[in-house]
Parts: C-alpha cells; structure tokens; sequence
C-alpha cells in the first residue's frame, strides 16, 4: 500500500513538473533571440574545435533559506524575465519535493536508518538548474560531442530529456560501453552524484555519463542539481556503513567541490581520487 502510494505520487508529481520545465526551458533556452544569447552561440561556433557543442544557462534555484544570494537579474532575458522565473521557480519547488522524497526511498531501500538521513543532508540546501541546448551538427558522433564524460557532483540530479523531437542524447558508460538512454515519455533520468555515492559509502553509484548530438535535429535537455550542506565534511555517513568498511575518505565540501571543477569534465577522475584502498 504504501509502495503504491509512493508510485502514484511519483508519476502525477512527474506529470505536473513536465509541464513546468517544458515552460521553463522553452522560455530560457538559448534558441530565445537575444542579442546575450546570440553572442554565446557565436563564440560557441569558434570553439567548436574543441569538441563540445553545446550553449546552456545555469540558474542557481535557491531554497528560501538562502534567498539572500539569489540568483542576479542578468540571468534572465529581459523580454520573458517576470514569466521565466516564475515558472523556473515552481519548477525548482516542485523537484525539490519530488527529490527529498527520492532521498528517502533511497535510504529505506539499502537499509539506512532513520531512512530520514539522507533528507537531513540535502534539506534546504542549494540547488541549481541548468538548460541544455545541442544544435544540429554534421560532425556528430566521430569529432564533436555535446557534453564531455563527467560524473555530477553533488546529490540528485533529475534530468528532464524534452521528448517533442525524441532525439537521444544521453548516453551513460557501463563496462567501458557507452549506451543510449532513450528518451522515454513520462520519466525522469535520475542521475546519483559523486557526493550522495560517497556518503551512501557506494551503495549508489555515480555514473558517468556524456551527450552527444545529432547531425540533423537540436536537442534540449534540463538538469535540476540537489546539493548537500556546503559546510558538511564529505564522507561516508556512519547509517550507511554499518558493519562495511569505509570505501572512501572523507574531504570539506570546499575541498570536494574544488578538486571536482579541477578535473574539468573528466570522467570518473574526481571520485577516484577519494576511493581508499581495499
Ligand atoms: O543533456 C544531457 O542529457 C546531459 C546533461 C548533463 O549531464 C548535465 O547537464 O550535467
Ligand atoms: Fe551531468
């Protein structure tokens, strides 16, 4: 009964929150025709030598704890400002409720008690949107992929493929295979990151994932982050443990963070830097 009822929150949770995003990203996305947008897609287009070919903006969604560093004005296109944030807003409110009930159900199914000690990690804790654009490109899949091999940092990420098109694009590795993930109408991709594999002591695993593009259709795609505390020590929770052998060392969020962005988008470097022999 209570499985049933987690489900069916899910799926009219997913519902809601599609539509949301959908206005959110469409209003934001880098297609929009203003002039700030046009000067990323052209500098974009020089650099496209460099393998990624891609324009996102990223918002940070903050809770209403830290609204003191909201996000500045300049981050929304002036023509849809009032509206954009507004729907970006209701998205992010909502995925959080969806996420905190994920961390949840996370705990409860590897064991970890209270199965509410996840939640105290991330709860009220920053959280950042990020929009994806990938124009067509002819040079797809051999020289010029999307987004670099990476694994999220943080917690939770629920990423949103828009499905109008059913182009894919995420692909994930799994024994040194990269495999599709197809688009599927009605669902999440929820993505575990590096911090949330490190504190379930890997009982989750944060998967390294790339996208690549099409060569004749554009893709969008939207990424809501969970983080935890930024003034936490990174390491395995002890509810996690229990009996195991600590799989990771423990580091400073600040730490943590700064060696993640070092690695630049490279693979599953960052977290292997962590993992204590066994
Ligand atoms: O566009 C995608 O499917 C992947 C996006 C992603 O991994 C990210 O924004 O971190
Ligand atoms: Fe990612």
């Amino acid at each position: 009964m209570q499985q049933e009822r987690s489900g069916l929150f899910l799926w009219l949770t997913y519902r809601r929150l599609q539509r949301l995003a959908i206005t959110a990203a469409m209003s934001r996305c880098p297609r929009d025709t203003s002039p700030r947008i046009l000067v990323l897609r052209r500098s974009l287009l020089r650099t496209i030598a460099l393998t990624q070919f891609r324009s996102s903006i990223s918002r940070s969604c903050l809770n209403p704890s830290h609204r003191r560093r909201s996000a500045p004005s300049w981050l929304l296109p002036a023509s849809t400002g009032a509206s954009s944030s507004h729907s970006v807003d209701a998205y992010a409110s909502e995925t959080r409720e969806l996420a905190y009930r994920l961390l949840e159900l996370m705990a409860k199914a590897v064991g970890a008690e209270p199965p509410a000690v996840l939640l105290g990690v991330f709860q009220g804790q920053p959280q950042g949107m990020r929009v994806n654009y990938y124009p067509p490109c002819r040079q797809a899949a051999d020289r010029v992929l999307g987004l670099s091999p990476h694994t999220d940092a943080g917690g939770l990420t629920l990423l949103l493929q828009m499905d109008n098109a059913a182009v894919d694009g995420l692909q994930i590795k799994k024994d040194g295979k990269w495999f599709s993930v197809n688009v599927v109408d009605g669902a999440f991709v929820v993505n575990v990151g590096d911090a949330l594999e490190i504190m379930s002591n890997g009982k989750f695993t944060s998967v390294e994932h790339r996208a690549v593009i099409h060569p004749a259709k554009e893709r969008i795609s939207a990424a809501m982050f969970f983080y935890p505390c930024p003034h936490m020590m990174v390491g395995p929770l002890p509810e996690f443990v229990k009996g195991d052998k600590e799989r990771y060392g423990s580091t400073s969020y600040e730490d943590f963070m700064k060696h993640y962005f070092a690695t630049k988008l490279d693979g599953r470097k960052h977290l292997e830097r962590l993992k204590l022999e066994q």
